[in-house]
């Protein structure tokens, strides 16, 4: 019998770092660390947060009395690198490069392919991401924002939307591949998709969506343009502002939306009207995507740890029940999606790609230099 392999994944969370460790398909064990909003303030970047979530990693793993030099890989949540194809990427010096010195975007998934080697060098073993926020599968129609400089791109939960769309259909004997659903996850972030022929054709990504526990969502433009150029900000803190703490943050100063809920119970009616508009926001993006498939639409699945929120997903489905029937899939199972990806490829039954850097956009300004350089 060939030994099982051992793999530690890592799920770097808006406001968690969560890591579990597999023999094959079996969870050993699993451990979350909640990072609350006062815990991430004193970090300017995500980049700056590596060492305290490793430093929860390491000492979780310890707390578990985990030898390390039992691992076969690591498997870390992939980030904010450019569009990606769906599966496996082995982390490479490229990739590491990338998400140090410039990631598309603030996400503390770039932390998770960077943890991952990180911890994974040393012991000489592989290191992968799988199913990263960044894979793009969007069609054509879907890619103009009505500026030709702002190209949309997807960036969503993708591998829990997948992963529970495929859960609730099959226990319907359907298939992901013969059916069209809009999948919402409700967590730090929130992202919805649309999946069509087992493609995610388009996204609402945490930009272009509902504001969430820390993130500001869709927001007026004009105003956003108006507001980075008041001379109040600089680009680090209009970006934290838009992700970090925007939101139930910005709204009412927490990023747990446990809390909000024991508010509103409370009798709290600023923090009732504030997730109020959060369900309303979701339930208008769900309701966009589903007109991408002509309302075609067979299933609607939230899913997510505000998905556990009986009050949240009562609010939502009571506006987009109306388009197809809704499924409330609790949590996610990213941790496990990443085990799974990773154990096939450790058993040959999938190739990991390759990670290629694009090259640097060279400033405007350095383009004139060196035009006027060669007329000279
Ligand atoms: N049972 C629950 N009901 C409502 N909200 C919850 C519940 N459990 C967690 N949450 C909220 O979900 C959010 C975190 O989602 P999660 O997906 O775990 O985070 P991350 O985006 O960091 O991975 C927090 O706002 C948290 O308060
Ligand atoms: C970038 C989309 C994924 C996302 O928002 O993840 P979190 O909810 O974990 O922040």
């Amino acid at each position: 019998m060939t030994e099982p392999k051992i793999i530690l994944t890592v799920n770097p969370g808006s406001t968690s770092t969560k890591i579990a460790v597999f023999a094959d398909e079996t969870r050993l064990f699993e451990r979350k660390v909640d990072h609350s909003a006062a815990d991430l303030a004193p970090f300017d970047t995500i980049g700056d947060q590596f060492q305290m979530r490793k430093a929860a990693i390491v000492a979780a793993l310890k707390a578990e009395g985990f030898d390390l030099g039992t691992l076969a890989a690591v498997a870390g949540r992939g980030g904010k690198l450019p569009p990606l194809a769906r599966g496996a990427y082995l982390v490479n010096d490229d990739m590491v490069a990338f998400l140090r010195h410039r990631p598309i975007d603030q996400h503390a998934s770039n932390l998770g392919a960077l943890i991952a080697h990180d911890i994974a060098e040393p012991l000489g073993i592989p290191s992968f991401i799988y199913d990263a926020v960044v894979v793009d599968e969007m069609e054509d129609i879907a890619r103009f924002s009505g500026v030709p400089e702002l190209t949309r791109r997807a960036s969503c939960h993708v591998l829990n939307m997948r992963a529970m769309a495929i859960k609730v259909l099959r226990r319907d004997g359907l298939r992901l591949e013969d059916a069209n659903v809009v999948v919402c996850h409700m967590g730090g972030g929130v992202t919805a998709t649309v999946i069509s022929g087992g493609r995610m054709i388009d996204v609402l990504t945490d930009e272009e969506g509902p504001f969430s526990p820390e993130r500001a969502g869709r927001v007026p433009c004009r105003q956003l343009v108006d507001l980075c150029f008041s001379g109040d900000y600089d680009r680090k803190s209009a970006t934290k502002l838009m992700r970090g703490v925007g939101g139930l943050v910005a709204y009412l100063g927490t990023n747990s939306a446990l809390e909000v809920e024991a508010r509103i119970d409370a009798g709290d009616a600023e923090a009732e009207l504030v997730y109020r508009a959060m369900a309303y926001q979701i339930a208008k993006g769900i309701g966009e995507l589903s007109t991408v498939v002509m309302g075609k639409v067979d299933r609607i699945v939230l899913t997510g740890a505000i998905a556990h929120s009986k009050r949240m997903a009562d609010m939502v489905s009571a506006r987009v029940a109306f388009i197809a029937p809704v499924e409330i899939v609790p949590g996610e199972n990213e941790l496990e999606a990443l085990a799974a990806g990773t154990l096939r490829v450790l058993r040959g039954e999938e190739t990991p790609n390759v990670f290629v850097a694009p090259p640097r956009a060279r400033p405007a300004a350095e383009i004139r230099r060196v035009e006027e350089a060669s007329r000279a």
